[in-house]
């Protein structure tokens, strides 16, 4: 080798060794990432979230992605002329919005996530929580004011059978599941919010890592009045904290909250419109969203 491609190549080099005890350390471990259909802006930012998934799969790791799609399923309801309308975070889902809710995240969304992971290789398989049992829920009535409320076609959790997940992974491919849950009540599928779906199934799977990628920095201390972010805290902490959050965020803390009370490492939300921000939460020491710990490791609330 000439001594100026030498030259090129070292920090190339130092860069890969860098990585190494991080790769050595999270060697086979799973690491569950939910992309938020805000952070699927642009079909760059999609390729690059593709890339970070691969390249994980290629380091050793055992990426499984959930998606979501709340944006697209907007889209897609109003094109029919139905209407959008959320509860307590939750979208009110007519079985006619039901229809639309498994066609765009199964037939669209999904799809073409698999699609831009399977240009790298015969990686991604798409399911949905439906497929062999593996997200069974049962109808979900929240309360607002004190009152229980009907919002349709909305599932709660009851049950994960991570059995086609691990047979995936231990096949070497990546699955891709949409939010959708079956019911053990009645033969209906159910609408599951998607980041109460990957934490379920970050904690089901025994994961070490939760990522949820969305279209802000992270969990900001003062919303809407600042941008400051809250770049760690523990569950405790965050319980705290979880009265005082409002709508998109909810769901997202609670499944932080729940998937490392579960027995998950590390939660952590981070800005999915940073291209290949899964690469740059896992090589930089402090990470640069919002990273949530089980008590004993200690936190701060900025
Ligand atoms: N404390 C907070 N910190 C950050 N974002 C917040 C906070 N409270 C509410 N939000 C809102 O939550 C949104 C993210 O949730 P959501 O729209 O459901 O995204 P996704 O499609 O990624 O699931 C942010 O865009 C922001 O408007
Ligand atoms: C019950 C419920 O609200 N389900 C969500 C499922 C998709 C989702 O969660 O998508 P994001 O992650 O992009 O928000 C919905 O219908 O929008």
């Amino acid at each position: 080798m000439s001594t100026a491609r030498k030259h090129t190549a070292l920090p190339k080099a130092e860069i890969l060794i860098e990585a190494l005890p991080w790769l050595t350390r999270h060697n086979g471990k799973i690491v569950v990432i939910k992309f938020g259909g805000n952070a699927m802006i642009d079909q760059g930012l999609k390729a690059a979230f593709a890339q970070d998934v691969v390249f994980l799969r290629q380091a050793g790791l055992r990426p499984v992605v959930v998606h979501g799609g709340g944006p697209q399923i907007n889209a897609q309801l109003d094109k029919q002329g139905l209407i959008s309308e959320f509860k307590a975070g939750l979208r009110v889902t007519t079985p006619e919005a039901m229809d639309v809710v498994r066609m765009v995240l199964a037939g669209q969304v999904q799809r073409e996530l698999v699609g831009l992971l399977n240009e790298h290789g015969p990686l991604a398989v798409g399911m949905t929580g439906e497929d062999a049992h593996t997200i069974t829920a049962t109808k979900h009535s929240p309360e607002i004011d004190g009152e229980l409320v009907d919002i349709g076609r909305v599932g709660e959790i009851t049950a994960i059978d991570t059995g086609a997940i691990e047979a995936l992974l231990a096949d070497g491919r990546i699955p891709v599941i949409s939010s959708i849950a079956r019911s053990a009540d009645d033969h209906h599928v159910y609408n599951v919010n998607a980041d109460t779906a990957a934490a379920a199934l970050a904690a089901a799977l025994g994961a070490e890592t939760l990522m949820v990628l969305t279209d802000v920095e992270g969990l900001y201390a003062d919303w809407p009045s600042s941008d400051e972010v809250i770049s760690r805290l523990t569950v405790s902490e965050l319980e705290k904290l979880l009265p005082e959050l409002s709508s998109g965020m909810v769901p997202k803390m609670e499944g932080c909250l729940h998937a490392v009370r579960g027995g998950v490492s590390t939660a952590r939300v981070i800005d999915g419109r940073v291209q290949h921000s899964i690469l740059l939460e896992i090589f930089t020491d402090e990470g640069i969203g919002t990273m949530v710990v089980p008590d004993a490791q200690g936190g701060e609330v900025k």
